[in-house]
């Protein structure tokens, strides 16, 4: 047991989906695997273990924000050796052909967020970024599935609400998207030597201002989710 996570050495799969909501940990669990076992409460944070087409897997909801998914990265990382790591997420669409309802897989996360600083100090930009292979089996489900999907750059910002986000810079340069944990899941996974991947359902525009009905975000979210628990 590890001090967020109450699950016995050997309870947590190999690889782990990593939803910020519970709900969505608790959505996966139940609709996608077979075989499920809720090995944490802590905090609510509920985690799942399960089969997935005779594959054992687990799902870990991570809470909001960066130092929220440090805690549970790293404790995944160094109490129960878990090798790959797959964010599922919700993110506000950017770019101009980014729809709502798409699926975004982030190649890099760029971060206003400090802990890049803080790892590396002043004179190096360290660029968070994707495990190739994973990002590369992703798109190839993606595309044999029909699924509308982005490969890019993804803001993980620290705020939610934040009134200075340049978004027509962003847009110049080729952001597609915003969330609030993946540089943060990219920097431990190379810290640590281990394979990640964020991939998100644009759950709302930051341009247009549209938003997803929840039935509407149920249903492209089974799109992200059966990617991620078909990559390997
Ligand atoms: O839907 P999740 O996975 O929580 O991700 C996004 O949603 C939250 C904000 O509403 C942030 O955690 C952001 O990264
Ligand atoms: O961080 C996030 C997540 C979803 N939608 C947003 O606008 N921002």
């Amino acid at each position: 047991m590890s001090t967020h996570i109450g699950a016995e050495k050997g309870a947590i799969a190999e690889k782990v989906l990593l939803p910020g909501d519970p709900l969505r940990a608790k959505y996966i669990a139940e609709n996608f695997l077979t075989d499920i076992h809720l090995y944490n409460e802590i905090r609510n944070a509920f985690g799942y273990t399960g089969l997935y087409r005779g594959e054992r897997v687990s799902v870990q909801s991570t809470g909001m924000g960066i130092p929220s998914i440090s805690i549970y990265v790293n404790e995944l990382i160094q109490f129960y050796d878990v090798q790959t790591l797959i964010r599922v997420g919700t993110a506000g669409g950017l770019g101009p052909d980014v729809k709502i309802r798409d699926v975004v897989m982030a190649q890099a996360a760029s971060t206003d967020s400090a802990i890049v600083n803080n790892t590396f100090g002043p004179s190096i930009n360290f660029a968070p970024v994707a495990d190739y292979e994973l990002l590369a089996k992703a798109v190839a489900v993606a595309k044999q599935d029909g699924i509308r999907y982005h490969v890019g750059n993804v803001l993980g910002e620290d705020r939610f609400y934040n009134d200075e986000i340049d978004m027509p810079k962003l847009i110049d340069y080729g952001v597609l998207a915003t969330e609030m944990e993946t540089p943060a899941l990219y920097l431990l996974a190379a810290k640590f030597k281990r394979r990640a991947l964020g991939v998100f359902t644009v759950s709302n525009h930051l341009i247009t201002g549209e938003e997803t009905t929840a039935e509407e975000r149920q249903t492209s979210f089974n799109d992200m989710i059966n990617i991620a628990l078909q990559t390997n």
